[in-house]
């Protein structure tokens, strides 16, 4: 009967019932662990993860047996093909458990490490290392942090993130895929993908040399020519950022009319009072103006929006939970009320979205239409929340419209997060797929990182490292194995799709004024795209919302241009060579 259309919808209708049961359960018991870590969380939580795993094994497997070549319902054909991937639930048992408890461990320690002053307190991540890491001009007390915490974290991990390389590769191959990587990869449903994404890199590669030529003349300014060469790499430690992801924080150092500094926002935020609660209910408003959906009553109930004040250890790094029973979805966050952190909800806010648009589907189309498209939601409306037309209607800013040198400045405050971004974003999973395919042996783990490191983003590190380090361990997404070219993507998608909405909303003139807060025309858009789910083959879905069925840097470009013009006119008037031509990260007599 493997050939039967009928009986396969009927097994799916049976896997339907049972697995919404499955996950929910799954879902609460690791909701309960991320938010008050505890032992008995923790086996609470690995015994729902292997129940989980199990329903899994039993419907992938028989899922494998159906004959679907002629069967007429794209939809039962795509779901089948969908639940044959089972991931880590293709592991043995005893190894399954093994696979689980190295996960947690690399999460919790994460989440868990803090970096002790030689008298005094420990610090935590959130707030206090990002604090110091986004504050501080003093490179010594930079250095004490950045190296604080990846001796806390990324040493730790080491040996067991050589294991956890082992089974996940393990893993992937009882999934018929030839690494882990290539799995992973496998989400986005193109046979071109890597060469896709260098191209991708190199229209973008102009930008971030630009900026990074600009940013670097800057830091020589502030730190002086004994830390920063003018024609090197930059240490990683001075940019404002644990990981050096972001810039935004060295806006200062970097403004390109100090004269016209941008407002205050977080100071704005403080002074009227802004608490946690309120920065998500923004969040909300801005989806319901484009008449999509609002968070329903056990978000507000539920969720955890700031760091509880009871002792509990928690997992601070932000997420959203679909609960899997549509009406249970929630948001963890560490909140600081902040304009960074606002931004940051709005992105949250976004994962919230998808959840409430696609939750009457099948379940096994309840994601996004590719892990991308996950991402670039919310980020997407970050644009609008953050442009300068939105936050003057909010009331957060008081003075009317930008001059063009305050329009410079305020595009370099949008590149230092977006560009700066780039290269890092695409970086963090070159590094893992060579890790996972061999290329990159575990005894050289540290090395290979800042090749790259040094290759795409033109940084060093401060003092010399070795292989006792693991580098990028020291990242979440490495710790909690959480695949991370999806952000990468979600960057050149988010400004297509901002183009778009813009465009339905009416907007004339550049992409960085528009702001498609209470369009109806954009909400729909986004809607009829949000409700597939993940039932369509993306190119489809990116269709419905640009017109175009490739993802595409025109966008991005378009809105960064005046600001491009202005950094190659500034670099050139500097003489200003772009990029770190034959440096390497040596430290000569500098030990
Ligand atoms: O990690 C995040 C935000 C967290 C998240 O929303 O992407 C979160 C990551 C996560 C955390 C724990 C378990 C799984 C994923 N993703 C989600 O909450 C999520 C993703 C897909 C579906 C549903 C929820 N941002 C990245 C990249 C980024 C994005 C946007 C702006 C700046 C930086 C970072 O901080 O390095
Ligand atoms: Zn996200």
């Amino acid at each position: 009967e493997f050939y039967n259309e009928t009986v396969a919808k009927a097994f799916l209708q049976f896997y339907e019932h049972t697995t919404q049961v499955v996950w929910n359960e799954f879902m609460e018991a690791t909701w309960n662990y991320a938010t008050n870590i505890t032992k008995k969380n923790r086996e609470e939580m690995l015994h729902k993860d292997s129940e989980r795993s199990q329903h899994m094994l039993y419907f992938g497997t028989r899922a494998r047996l159906f004959k679907t070549s002629r069967f007429h319902d794209v939809a039962v054909k795509r779901m089948l093909s969908k639940l044959q991937n089972i991931g880590k639930a293709a592991l043995p048992q005893d190894e399954l458990r093994e696979y689980n408890k190295l996960l947690a461990y690399m999460e919790t320690t994460y989440s868990m490490a803090q970096v002790c002053l030689s008298e005094g307190p420990c610090l935590p991540l959130e707030p206090d290392l990002q604090e110091v890491m986004a504050t501080s001009r003093d490179q010594k007390e930079l250095l004490w942090a950045w190296q604080g915490w990846r001796d806390a974290v990324g040493r730790q991990l080491r040996i067991t993130f050589e294991r956890y390389v082992q089974l996940s590769n393990k893993a992937a191959k009882l999934n018929g895929y030839k690494d882990m990587g290539a799995l992973w990869r496998s989400k986005y449903e193109s046979d071109s993908l890597e060469q896709d994404l260098e191209q991708l890199y190199q229209e973008l590669q102009p930008l971030y040399l630009n900026l990074h030529a600009y940013v670097r003349r800057a830091l020589h300014r502030h730190y002086g020519p004994e830390l920063i060469d003018p024609r090197g790499p930059i240490p990683a430690h001075l940019l404002g950022n644990m990981w050096s992801q972001s810039w935004v924080n060295i806006l200062d150092l970097v403004l390109p009319f100090p004269r016209k500094p941008p407002e205050d926002i977080t100071k704005i935020m403080k002074s009227q009072h802004w608490k946690p609660s309120k920065m998500f209910e923004e969040a909300d408003k801005f989806f319901t103006s484009l008449g999509l959906l609002s968070a329903p009553p056990d978000f507000w109930k539920k969720s955890m929006m700031e760091r509880p004040a009871d002792g509990r250890e928690v997992e601070c790094h932000a997420s959203a939970w679909d609960f899997y029973n549509g009406k249970d979805f929630r948001i963890k966050k560490c909140t600081e009320v902040t304009i960074e952190d606002l931004l940051s909800i709005f992105h949250q806010m976004g994962h919230i979205q998808y959840f409430l648009q696609y939750k009457n589907l099948s379940v096994i189309f309840r994601a996004g239409a590719n892990p991308a498209f996950e991402e670039a939601v919310g980020s997407m409306i970050t644009l609008s929340a953050s442009s300068h037309k939105h936050l003057l209607n909010r009331g957060l800013l008081s003075h009317q419209r930008q001059d063009s040198e305050e329009e410079v400045n305020f595009l370099m405050g949008i590149a230092l997060e977006k560009i700066a971004f780039i290269p890092f974003a695409y970086l963090m999973d070159l590094f893992r797929w060579k890790v996972f395919d061999g290329t990159i042996r575990k005894d050289a783990y540290n090395q290979e990182w800042w090749n790259l490191r040094l290759k795409y983003q033109g940084l060093c590190p401060p003092v010399p490292r070795t292989e006792d380090d693991f580098d990028p361990g020291a990242k979440f997404h490495i710790s909690a194995s959480m695949p991370y070219i999806r952000y990468f993507i979600s960057l050149v998608l988010q400004f297509q799709f901002h183009e778009a909405l813009c465009k339905a909303s009416g907007h004339v003139g550049p992409p960085h004024r528009c702001d498609i807060y209470n369009s109806k025309m954009a909400g729909k858009l986004l809607e009829d795209i949000l409700k597939l789910g993940s039932s369509k083959p993306w190119p489809e879905v990116l269709q419905k919302i640009t017109g175009q069925t490739e993802v595409s840097t025109k966008a991005l470009m378009t809105y960064f241009k005046p600001l491009l013009n202005w950094l190659v006119t500034e670099n050139v008037r500097q003489g200003e060579i772009l990029g770190w031509p034959d440096f390497s990260c040596t430290f000569e007599g500098k030990n």
